[in-house]
């Protein structure tokens, strides 16, 4: 058996197409585009290239992209002035501060300062509580993009059994949260979990979120099962460079699984899609004006 490739490459093309459309209607509607604001704080090669391809995501979506570079330098104070500025700032809708941060300062406490209504990256403990209770609020993008393709691929996902290996507060445990609202059964297991391939052979819908490339084994999946691969590890590539490679052990996994996202080009460009998407969703509900929420 050769599972189904789970293209979020071109899923996450046609949200943004989505996304683009909508905008001048909501620009008709508030009289402004929405506006997104991107921190960055330091040199991280990788960091340096998804602030970049997020500025471009969202100019080429109608919407105003601000970026701050900061030096490794800046302090926690400085950084949480900023975010205090951009909060009170009406033209923006969407912060995101991107990380990792650097060491010496506390992610938690800059997430913290983040107005939880303009937190596009739902990071916020607000959001974290609104999506444990099922309020309305904003919802991580990778684990929402999971779930975009998950649907997309099977409809349906009620009492489906579904594991995700990591408990990560920006991946496992949003994830899990997500499939629980989908009435999943849900698993959540990690390093510590005993017998772990056996756990990961009951799962319906497999989510691999450890960031261990190719931890996942082709004999650890059930015959059938949906694999979503979320880690982005750059590994030796035996030729003197580097290639990415998921959590999973994808020649083994695409013959046993039913259906399995790729890396590169699986869940990963959906993280970006849906920033743009939380950010329309943001900037329509802070104009007040009403939007059709199936749309996006
Ligand atoms: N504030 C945030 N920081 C980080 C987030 C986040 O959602 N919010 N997620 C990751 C990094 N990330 C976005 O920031 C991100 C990761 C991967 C991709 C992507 O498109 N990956 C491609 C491969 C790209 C490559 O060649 O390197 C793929 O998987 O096909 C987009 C965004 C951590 N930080």
């Amino acid at each position: 058996m050769s599972a189904r490739i789970i293209d979020g490459k071109a899923f996450a093309a046609s949200l943004r197409e989505r996304v683009a459309a909508i905008v001048p209607a909501f620009e008709a509607a508030a009289g402004r585009k929405p506006g997104l604001t991107v921190v960055i704080v330091g040199e991280d090669p990788a960091s340096q290239v998804y602030v970049r391809s997020k500025g471009k995501a969202t100019e080429a979506a109608g919407m105003v992209s601000t970026t701050h570079r900061l030096p490794e330098t800046t302090t926690q104070d400085a950084l949480i002035a900023l975010v205090r500025d951009l909060n009170a700032d009406p033209a923006v809708d969407g912060i995101l501060v991107q990380l990792p941060l650097p060491k010496h300062i506390d992610e938690q406490a800059v997430i913290a300062t983040i107005d939880p209504d303009k937190d596009v990256d739902g990071f916020h403990v607000v959001n974290a509580g609104r999506l444990a209770v099922g309020q309305e609020g904003f919802v991580p993008c990778t684990p929402l993009g999971c779930i975009m393709l998950l649907e997309d691929r099977l409809g349906d996902l009620s009492g489906l059994n579904a594991v995700v290996v990591g408990r990560s507060n920006i991946v496992g445990k949003p994830m899990a949260q997500l499939l629980l609202a989908k009435s999943c059964t849900v698993t959540i297991a990690h390093s510590r979990t005993k017998d772990l391939q056996d756990v990961c052979g009951r799962a319906d819908i497999l989510v691999a979120a450890v960031g261990r490339p190719a931890m996942i084994k082709g004999d650890w999946i059930k015959p059938g099962a949906t694999v979503i691969d979320v880690g982005i590890n750059r590994i030796d590539n035996g030729e003197g460079g580097t290639k990415l490679a998921g959590d999973v052990d994808f020649a083994e996994a695409i013959e046993v699984a039913g259906a399995i996202t790729p890396v590169p080009g699986g869940v990963g460009p959906m993280t970006i899609a849906v920033l743009l998407r939380n950010t329309l969703v943001s900037a329509y509900r802070r104009a007040g004006v009403p939007y059709e929420k199936g749309a996006i």
